[in-house]
């Protein structure tokens, strides 16, 4: 991970990343901020991540769109709340984006054992805004070459705000391997 270290920008700063599209802004929010946002997504109607049959570890709430995996379309979810809203106002112009092109939001809790497998997001959605909370993972990210898979890992502390844009949302897949605490996540996309 030195190479990633390397290239952290001061505290509160975007950093471009190895994979060319991809920033890391470290201490987007504060701590207390941290808190109260846990709360909220508790709060929320989060329910196992479904695709068919098939019930993942992860907890979601969607907002603002969401996907229907049974149908493979884009579907209505509820309006953005008010506390995702203004989250969204503060986080996207420090990724130097404007916060409204942000219309859909996805709320995750990890609980132990649960992770994210391999997976480019749904070509529906643009953008890949995501704050990290509660807990360091790593995102892994990789991409098919002739000769096999080209590989990256970015550390996500707690609090890191990361977007995905060119070549890092649209031709790297990324995953987060199974948590061994608890971490949320708010995750903004743009739609198309
Ligand atoms: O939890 C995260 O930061 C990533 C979530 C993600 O990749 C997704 O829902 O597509
Ligand atoms: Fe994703």
């Amino acid at each position: 991970m030195g190479l990633q270290r390397d290239l952290f920008a001061p505290e509160g700063q975007a950093a471009a990343l190895p994979v060319p599209g991809m920033l890391l802004i470290e201490d987007a929010i504060g701590a207390a901020e941290e808190r109260a946002l846990e709360v909220r997504i508790d709060a929320a109607p989060l329910a196992p991540f479904r695709f068919g049959q098939w019930r993942g570890k992860r907890l979601t709430a969607n907002y603002g769109s969401a996907y229907d995996y049974r149908r493979g379309r884009v579907t209505e979810a509820p309006p953005l709340p008010e506390w995702i809203d203004s989250l969204r106002a503060r986080l996207a112009p420090l990724a130097d984006r404007d916060p409204h092109d942000f219309g859909q939001a996805l709320l995750i809790r990890y609980d132990p054992g649960a992770g994210i497998g391999w997976h480019r997001d749904r070509p529906q959605y643009g953008e890949v805004l995501g704050l990290s909370l509660s807990a360091p993972a790593v995102l892994r990210l990789r991409r098919r070459t002739e000769q096999g898979f080209e590989r990256r890992s970015v550390d996500l502390p707690p609090r890191s705000l990361y977007l995905l844009s060119g070549e890092a949302r649209a031709l790297w897949e990324h995953s987060i391997a199974p948590m061994a605490a608890t971490r949320r996540s708010v995750t903004l996309r743009t739609l198309r």
